[in-house]
Order: C-alpha cells, then sequence, then structure tokens
C-alpha cells in the first residue's frame, strides 16, 4: 500500500492504546460479589469491552455478549459498577508495547492526534492521565460526549468537526468491528491492531485498510514529516 499522510490521526482506547481489561475485569468480579453472583473472569470480560461500561454490566449479569439482563437487577449492578471502576480505573491497566514509540512519532512528525472511546469521560481522562498519554491528545471524545457511541459515526464526526479537518482526510486507528463501522460509516480511512478486544473474532474479517502489528509500525504506512 502506498503510505499515506492523514490530517488527523483519531485513535481508540480501549484494546488499542492500553489493555484496560485487568482493571475492567476486577470491578467486574467484585460487582459480582457484592451481587451475591458468581464472578465471571478475565476471559469473558476481555470479550465483552467496547460497547461502554453500561453494556459491559449487562453482559456481565447475564454472562452472555447478547440480550439484557432483569432491569432491577441491572438498576442496583450499575452504580456498584461505577464505584468500584471510579477507584480502580488504571491501576492494573497497561499500556501495549509500542504505543508510545508510535505517539512520539507520530508528534516528532507533526501529525495532529486524538482520542474515540466508548468508555465513559469520568473514567476516560484519569486514565488517559494516569497512563501519561492524556498530553498527546488535542481531542478527547468519549462515550458519554455525543448523543450516539461507535460504531455509530457520530463521534468520529464530532472530533473532525473540532480539529476542522475533512473526514476524507481523517484516519481511525482501533480494535474492534466498532471502529471499522465507524470509520466507514464516517468517511475515514481504518487500520487496526490484532490484539486488542473484537469479541472473541480476528479483526482482519472486517477487512480495515491495514492491520499493523503495533503503533511502532506506523512509519511503515504513514509519511513523515517532508517525505514525497
Ligand atoms: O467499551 C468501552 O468502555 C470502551 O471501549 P473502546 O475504548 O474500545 O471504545
Ligand atoms: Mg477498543
Amino acid at each position: 500500500m502506498e503510505k499515506m499522510r492523514p490530517d488527523f490521526v483519531l485513535i481508540d482506547l480501549d484494546g488499542t492504546l492500553i489493555d484496560s481489561v485487568p482493571d475492567l475485569a476486577y470491578c467486574v468480579d467484585e460487582m459480582m460479589k457484592r451481587l451475591d453472583m458468581p464472578v465471571r473472569g478475565e476471559a469473558s470480560v476481555r470479550n465483552w469491552v467496547g460497547n461502554g461500561v453500561e453494556r459491559l454490566v449487562q453482559r456481565a449479569l447475564i454472562n452472555a455478549i447478547d440480550g439484557e439482563p432483569d432491569p432491577e437487577l441491572y438498576a442496583r449492578a450499575l452504580p456498584i459498577f461505577k464505584e468500584l471502576y471510579a477507584e480502580n480505573t488504571s491501576q492494573r491497566s497497561v499500556v501495549y508495547p509500542g504505543v508510545k514509540e508510535g505517539l512520539d512519532w507520530l508528534k516528532a512528525n507533526d501529525y495532529r492526534i486524538g482520542c474515540v472511546t466508548n468508555k465513559a469521560e469520568a473514567f476516560t481522562i484519569p486514565l488517559l492521565k494516569d497512563k501519561g498519554l492524556y498530553d498527546y491528545f488535542e481531542v478527547v471524545v468519549s462515550g458519554d460526549t455525543c448523543s450516539k457511541k461507535k460504531p455509530d459515526p457520530e463521534p468520529l464526526l464530532y472530533a473532525a468537526k473540532q480539529m476542522g479537518v475533512a473526514p476524507d482526510h481523517a484516519l481511525m486507528i482501533g480494535d474492534s468491528k466498532s471502529d471499522v463501522k465507524a470509520a466507514r460509516a464516517a468517511g475515514f480511512r481504518i487500520f487496526c491492531v490484532p490484539y486488542g478486544y473484537n469479541h472473541g473474532e480476528d479483526i482482519r474479517a472486517y477487512e480495515p485498510d491495514v492491520v499493523i502489528d503495533s503503533f511502532a509500525d506506523l512509519p511503515k504506512y504513514l509519511k513523515a514529516k517532508g517525505e514525497a
């Protein structure tokens, strides 16, 4: 593929920049214990992340990716999860290898970058700050910034508008089919990492433009400053 030079690079959070499942799984299991229900474990939680904390809590309660829990049980569970996650947002979470190197390369080569996530803002900002990533981004769009979350294109179009960039000059980097769908609907190009959370499916099945093994590989696909 010919190297590109997008005007804006918008990057997903969970499963792309940060492995946040260790904290999310800890909070899911603590919530389950407080509800006198069985714990679910990290492997299940890994398949349920990507559609926001509300959907994660619903999936944990029914122990399945599709379907709805009893509304009363859910109404009891959600505040418990939110309280736990507010205290356990980042300490077990890990920035993936190559991420800081890739972000430094983007900055050094004058790329403008943003972050888009389905995670609510109350958790997104502390997580990015705790991991030393917040200052890289000119715009951060969280799961509750717009009226709709990914796979809807609204958060991507909102970010592009904030930056004053045309969507067809923008690139999204993500890990899930929601990122691919949102990017296609918004008119962004889309790169994916293969190591994140795609509900147990191989992201290649969703045909992103490029699959990069790590952020350290970005210079293979993006033009450096001044590169013809
Ligand atoms: O599901 C979430 O809370 C966040 O997931 P995302 O950062 O991959 O959009
Ligand atoms: Mg993700």
